[in-house]
């Protein structure tokens, strides 16, 4: 089973970093090389280009691909199906137009011309308005286009607003909402090697905004302080070794609740809390 993922750019090392900590280890130098073996000998990597990954895995180059969804439906590539959302990359593709001009709304733009890096996407953004501009495909720097005269407006990724701003570009129209995605050809989706693969990458994500948390609690004490445990299930109560009437508790808890659950669980009675990450966290 082969997985593409992107060999440059920005989706490049958070990949890579993903796939490590999904105990997905890459081997045999995965520098500069079209493929690396990971530590599982039923799966290896294929590096490519962010855009051309969705192809790939249609093409049967590769069984499954990481790449932004944004690319996915660009690439037009109907015989994919997502099966999870990574999470990161997240950024929006959106209609800009200069600041001080007098393109407002995407009505104005009939008979202008849009330059984008996704002509697809654009298109089919346009066929819904009913507004039919010219497209002009462009291989980046798309935000320079409207000062040199090429375009009268964009759609191009966004993600601060820091390259619209420098640009004096202005939003007109949010286009598509994208993030990284996992996806895979129909045909192996049911195989076994591929829930393996996203169950390993979705427990990852399923840790990230988690955090485990230890305590001992005097037995007499154990109920006041299950009451304001939040989070999945009830926690574990272990006895401790030699305890003198105390038990050890142990919870999964939402990283958001966890300051006001120490406060909590201390006031109810409980002492050497500790707090650790998750790496993963298999339901
Ligand atoms: N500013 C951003 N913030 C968040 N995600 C982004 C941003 N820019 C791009 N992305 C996501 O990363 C994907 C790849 O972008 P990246 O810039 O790494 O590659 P690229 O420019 O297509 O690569 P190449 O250098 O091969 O041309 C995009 O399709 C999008 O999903
Ligand atoms: O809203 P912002 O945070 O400013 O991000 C938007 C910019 O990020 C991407 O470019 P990237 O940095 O990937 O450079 P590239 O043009 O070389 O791909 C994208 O093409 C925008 O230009
Ligand atoms: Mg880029």
């Amino acid at each position: 089973m082969r997985i593409a993922v992107p060999n440059k750019g920005r989706l490049h090392e958070p990949t890579i970093d993903l796939l490590e900590r999904a105990g997905l280890h890459l081997e045999n130098g995965a520098d500069r090389k079209l493929y690396a073996d990971t530590v599982d000998p039923d799966v290896s990597v294929l590096f490519a280009r962010a855009a051309d990954i969705p192809e790939y895995v249609a093409d049967g180059a590769a069984d499954l691909g990481i790449t932004g969804y944004d690319q996915v439906r660009e690439a037009r590539a109907d015989t994919v199906s997502e099966l999870l959302d990574l999470e990161f990359g997240r950024c929006r593709l959106v209609l800009a137009a200069p600041e001080d001009g007098d393109i407002e709304t995407v009505d104005d733009l009939a008979g202008a011309t849009v330059a984008t890096e996704f002509p697809n996407i654009t298109r089919d953004f346009f066929a819904e308005t009913g507004v039919s501009p010219d497209i002009v495909e462009v291989s980046g720097a798309t935000e320079l286009t409207p000062h040199v005269e090429m375009a009268d407006a964009i759609v191009d990724i966004t993600s601060t607003g820091t390259t619209l701003k420098m640009n004096r570009l202005a939003v007109v129209d949010e286009v598509l909402s994208s993030s990284v995605r996992l996806f895979g050809r129909e045909d192996v989706l049911e195989e076994p090697k591929v829930r393996e693969v996203r169950t390993a990458l979705s427990s990852v994500i399923q840790a990230e905004g988690k955090r485990y948390l230890m305590m001992n609690v005097p037995e007499d004490r154990l109920e006041a302080v299950r009451d304001v445990i939040p989070g999945m299930g009830g926690p574990t109560v272990m006895d401790v070794a030699n305890g003198g009437g105390k038990v050890a508790v142990h919870a999964v808890v939402d990283e958001r609740d966890v300051f006001e659950t120490i406060t909590e669980v201390k006031k109810a009675g409980a002492s050497d809390i500790l707090v650790t990450e998750i790496e993963r966290l298999v339901e």
